[in-house]
C-alpha cells in the first residue's frame, strides 16, 4: 500500500501479516467451542445434584466467563494484524534538512537512589547526540525526586557532552549511549581517553551520591553555587519550589570543537503537600508547558530515565510518517517498541512482554494504532489539545502548540513564564490532566493517554524497526517484576471501572479497538479464574471429589480442545515474534504466577481503595544493580530473598498442588479412576511442573535468593488452613 503521492518512492509501507485469514478462521472455530462449554456447564448447573455441586459448577462457570471474555477481547488483536517498514534514506528527496520540525524530548526521573542519576545521564547523552539538526534539539529532564545529586550529575553531563557529542559524530559511533558503547567491543583510537573521562564524571557522580549531597570541591564556579543554594534547609522532595538550570543553551554554549550543541535543561516541579502532583502524568504535563515557554517543538519525545536511545537515526524513522500528508492531521503519536538489554537467556520473567509490545501492537496498528507505553514515543504537540477536528485553547497563548519562541532559553521572560507554569498551582480549574496534556486518574497514565487521544479520533503508527530503537531496563528480582505489574493492574482496574471504561466508551468510540484496550483494562480479572483453577479442583482432588468430565464422556474433548487449541495459538505467536521454546514456557508460567499474585494484590488493592479502605501511589520501581542478584539473574535462577506477601499465594499453590498430584496419584493407582480424575491429576500436575523454581527456592537453595523461612511458615500455614476448610466443604 503506498501512502505517498507517486511518481516518488514511498516513505513507509504497511502490510497485513500472513496469518490474518488463519486467525479469523480459528477465531470462529474456537468461539463455537466456547458456546458449546458454557452451555454444558449451564446444563450442568441446572442439573445439579446438591448445593456443593451447584456452587462448585456456578463458580467454574463464573471463572470460564473470564476466560472467554478475555478471549474474545486478545482477538480484537488479530483480526487485522500488520506490520509497517519505513525508509529514511529517502527522506531527503521530500524535505531539506532545514525543514525538519524541532523535536523537544522528556526524560522523567522521580528518585535518584532508586533510579542511579548516572543512568539518566546515560539516557540523555544517548538523545544529545541524536543525528538531527542539533539547533532543532532540546532535551528536558524531569526530577520528581528534587535531588541536587541529579542536578549534579547533569552539570557534569553537560561538560562530558562537550566531547562525547564530537567523539560520536566524528567516529560514526553506533551506540550514543556511552555506558553502551563502553560495553561493547567497539573501539577506535580515541576511546580510551573517553572512557577515562567518562569514569571521571561516573566517579564524582557517585561520591555525591554515598556522600548523600555535593562536595564543596566539586562545585566549580558561582553560577553552580547559586544553583545548588535552591536547596535549602525547608526543601525536601514533597516540599519545595521549583528549579530550573539550563545546562546548555544551544547557540551559546559549544562542544570542544566549536560545533553547537543542543539545549539541556535541568527542570524539577514545585512539589507542596497541599496539591496532587499526578506522578509521571504530572511530571509530563509541566514538561508539555515548561518546553512550550522555551522552545516549543511541534514534536516530543517522551522517555524514562531507564531506557537509552539504540539508534541515533530513530527520528529520521519518525518524520517518514509524520511528513506525510497521507495521514492527515490525525496522526498523534509514532509508538517504539519497549526492547530491554540484559534480559537472560531464558528470559525468567518474561520481562520481554512480548505479547503486551510486540505482539498486540501490531494487532492494533491495523485499526487505529499502537497503544502509548509511557518511553519511545514520538507525539505530535497539538495532540494534547483536544482532538484533530476542534483545537482546545489552552488558558495562556504562549502554550498555543503553534506558538512560536523567538526568545534565548535563558532570557527573563522565559524563565519566568516556565516557573509560572511548573508551580504547583498553575493547573487548578484547568483542562490540564481532564481534556488536555496526559490524562491523570490512572497510574497507567501511558495507557490511558494513548486511550483517550484514540477515543478522540487520533491515529498512531507502531514503528518496530529490525535494531531496536531504544533498549530499556527490566527489573532483575521476582518481587520487583510482580509490583511493577501490580502497580499496572490497579492502574488498569481504574480506567477499567470509569466513566470512560474501553468496554463501553471505548467500544462506543472505537469498536473493535475499544476492544483492544478493554482486554488490558481488565487484565487483573484473571486473577480470579487463575487462582481458582490453582486451589479448588486440587483440594477437591485431594478429597476424592471429581469436578470434570470423565475421559470417556464427549465433553471431556472439548476441555481438551479449548485448553490445547489455546495453548498452541498462544505458543505459535510467540515463535513468531522471534521467541524460543524455553522462552515461551517462563511466559506461561509467568502468566500463572501474575494470575495468583500481581492481578489478585493489585484487584485486592483496588476494591479496597474503591470503597475508601487504603489509597495507592506509583512505586517507581528499583533499577539499583546488586551484584549477587545480577549473577543469579543471569544463571536463570528465581529471586525470592525478601519476606514479599506476594510470594505466600504462588508458594501456598506449590504445596497444595503437589500434595494433590501425590494423593490423586496414589489414589489412582489403588483405586484405578484415572479417567475419573484425570483433568484434575493433569492440573496439579501441570502447576507442580511450574513450580519447580518454588520448591527448590523452599528446600533446596542455600543462597540468598532463596525463599525467606517467614514466606514458607505463612505459606505452610496458609495451605494447612486451606486443606482443613477443604475438608470440611467436600465432606459433608
Ligand atoms: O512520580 C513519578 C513516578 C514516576 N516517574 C517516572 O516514570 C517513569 C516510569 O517509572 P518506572 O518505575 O520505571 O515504572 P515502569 O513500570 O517500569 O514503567 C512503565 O509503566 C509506567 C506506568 O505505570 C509508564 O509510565 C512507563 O513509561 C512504563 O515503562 C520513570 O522514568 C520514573 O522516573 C515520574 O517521573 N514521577
Ligand atoms: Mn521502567
Amino acid at each position: 500500500m503506498n501512502t505517498v503521492t507517486s511518481p516518488l518512492p514511498p516513505l513507509h509501507t504497511i502490510k497485513p501479516l500472513r496469518r490474518t485469514s488463519l486467525n479469523r478462521v480459528s477465531a470462529f472455530v474456537y468461539t463455537c467451542a466456547i458456546l458449546a462449554l458454557l452451555y454444558h456447564h449451564s446444563l450442568t448447573l441446572l442439573h445439579s445434584t446438591s448445593f456443593l455441586s451447584f456452587c462448585l459448577t456456578f463458580t467454574i462457570l463464573l471463572c470460564d466467563a473470564v476466560f472467554a471474555f478475555m478471549w474474545v477481547t486478545n482477538q480484537s488483536n488479530r483480526m487485522n494484524p500488520v506490520r509497517r517498514q519505513e525508509f529514511p534514506e529517502k527522506l531527503l528527496c521530500f524535505v531539506k534538512e532545514d525543514d525538519f520540525p524541532a523535536l523537544d524530548i522528556f526524560i522523567c526521573t522521580a528518585d535518584p537512589y532508586k533510579e542511579p542519576p548516572i543512568n539518566v545521564v546515560n539516557t540523555a547523552l544517548s538523545v544529545m547526540a541524536y543525528d538531527y539538526p542539533v539547533e532543532k534539539l532540546s532535551i528536558y529532564v524531569s526530577d520528581d525526586g528534587g535531588s541536587e545529586l541529579t542536578l549534579f550529575a547533569f552539570m557534569e553531563a553537560a561538560k562530558f557532552a562537550s566531547h562525547w557529542l564530537p567523539f560520536c559524530r566524528e567516529h560514526r559511533i553506533e551506540e550514543r549511549c556511552p555506558d553502551a558503547y563502553f560495553m561493547s567491543s567497539h573501539r577506535c583510537n580515541e576511546t580510551d581517553k573517553m572512557k577515562m573521562m567518562y569514569e571521571t564524571m561516573k566517579a564524582k557522580v557517585e561520591t555525591a551520591m554515598d556522600r548523600g549531597h555535593v562536595p564543596e570541591e566539586f562545585i566549580a564556579n558561582v553560577a553552580e553555587r547559586e544553583a545548588f543554594d535552591k536547596w535549602t534547609t525547608g526543601f525536601t522532595r514533597h516540599d519545595h519550589p521549583t528549579v530550573i538550570q539550563v545546562l546548555v543553551e544551544n547557540g551559546r554554549e559549544k562542544d570542544f570543537t566549536g560545533h553547537e550543541m543542543p539545549n539541556l535543561v535541568y527542570l524539577s516541579r514545585q512539589k507542596s503537600k497541599a496539591s496532587p502532583h499526578h506522578f509521571k502524568a504530572g511530571a509530563l504535563n509541566v514538561l508539555l508547558r515548561v518546553s512550550a515557554a522555551m522552545t516549543n517543538a511541534p514534536v516530543i519525545l517522551t522517555l524514562d530515565c531507564d531506557m537509552y536511545c539504540n539508534d541515533p537515526k530513530a527520528p529520521l524513522r519518525v518524520l517518514c510518517y509524520l511528513l506525510d500528508p497521507a495521514f492527515g492531521s490525525k496522526l498523534a503519536f509514532i509508538q517504539f517498541p519497549q526492547h530491554f538489554r540484559g534480559i537472560n537467556k531464558q528470559d525468567i520473567y518474561a520481562g520481554e512482554m512480548k505479547r503486551l509490545f510486540q505482539i498486540n501492537p501490531q494487532g492494533m496498528d491495523g485499526l487505529c494504532g499502537a497503544n502509548y507505553v509511557g518511553t519511545g514515543c514520538f507525539f505530535h504537540r497539538r495532540a494534547f489539545f483536544g482532538p484533530p477536528s476542534s483545537l482546545l485553547v489552552p488558558e495562556i497563548q504562549e502554550l498555543h502548540p503553534d506558538h512560536v519562541v523567538n526568545k534565548s532559553v535563558r532570557s527573563e521572560a522565559v524563565l519566568t513564564l516556565a516557573h509560572r507554569v511548573a508551580s504547583c498551582n498553575y493547573e487548578n480549574q484547568a483542562n490540564w490532566g481532564i481534556k488536555m496534556g496526559f490524562r491523570y486518574g490512572s497510574l497507567v497514565e501511558d495507557y490511558y493517554t494513548g486511550y483517550r487521544l484514540h477515543c478522540e479520533g487520533w491515529k498512531s503508527v507502531f514503528c518496530d524497526p529490525e535494531r531496536p530503537a531504544f533498549l530499556g531496563d527490566v527489573p532483575i528480582s521476582l518481587n520487583d517484576v510482580l509490583g511493577q505489574i501490580k502497580r499496572w493492574s490497579v492502574g488498569l482496574l481504574e480506567v477499567g471501572f470509569s466513566k470512560y471504561s474501553p468496554i463501553t466508551y471505548g467500544v462506543r468510540s472505537m469498536g473493535l479497538m475499544g476492544l483492544c484496550y478493554a482486554q488490558l483494562a481488565f487484565w487483573a480479572i484473571w486473577s480470579f479464574p487463575v487462582t481458582f483453577y490453582a486451589f479448588v479442583p486440587q483440594l477437591a482432588l485431594i478429597n476424592n471429589v471429581s469436578m470434570f468430565p470423565e475421559v470417556s464422556d464427549p465433553w471431556f474433548y472439548l476441555y481438551m480442545f479449548l485448553f490445547l487449541e489455546a495453548y498452541a495459538q498462544d505458543f505459535l505467536e510467540f515463535l513468531l515474534a522471534r521467541g524460543t521454546i524455553q522462552m515461551w514456557w517462563n511466559n506461561q508460567r509467568m502468566w500463572m504466577i501474575r494470575g495468583i499474585s500481581s492481578y489478585l494484590f493489585g484487584s485486592i488493592d483496588f476494591f479496597l481503595k474503591s470503597i475508601g479502605i487504603s489509597a495507592f501511589g506509583f512505586n517507581v520501581t528499583n533499577k539499583v544493580i546488586d551484584e549477587e542478584q545480577s549473577k543469579r539473574y543471569e544463571q536463570g535462577v528465581f529471586e525470592f530473598g525478601v519476606a514479599s506477601p506476594l510470594f505466600v499465594p504462588l508458594t501456598t499453590a506449590a504445596i497444595i498442588n503437589l500434595i494433590s498430584f501425590l494423593k490423586g496419584l496414589a489414589g489412582v493407582f489403588r483405586d484405578g479412576n484415572l479417567g475419573e480424575v484425570f483433568v484434575q491429576l493433569f492440573i496439579s500436575s501441570f502447576v507442580v511442573v511450574n513450580c519447580w523454581p518454588i520448591y527448590e527456592a523452599m528446600v533446596l537453595r542455600k543462597d540468598k535468593g532463596k525463599m525467606a523461612t517467614k514466606t514458607t511458615v505463612a505459606s505452610v500455614l496458609l495451605a494447612w488452613v486451606l486443606y482443613s476448610m477443604a475438608a470440611l466443604i467436600f465432606k459433608p
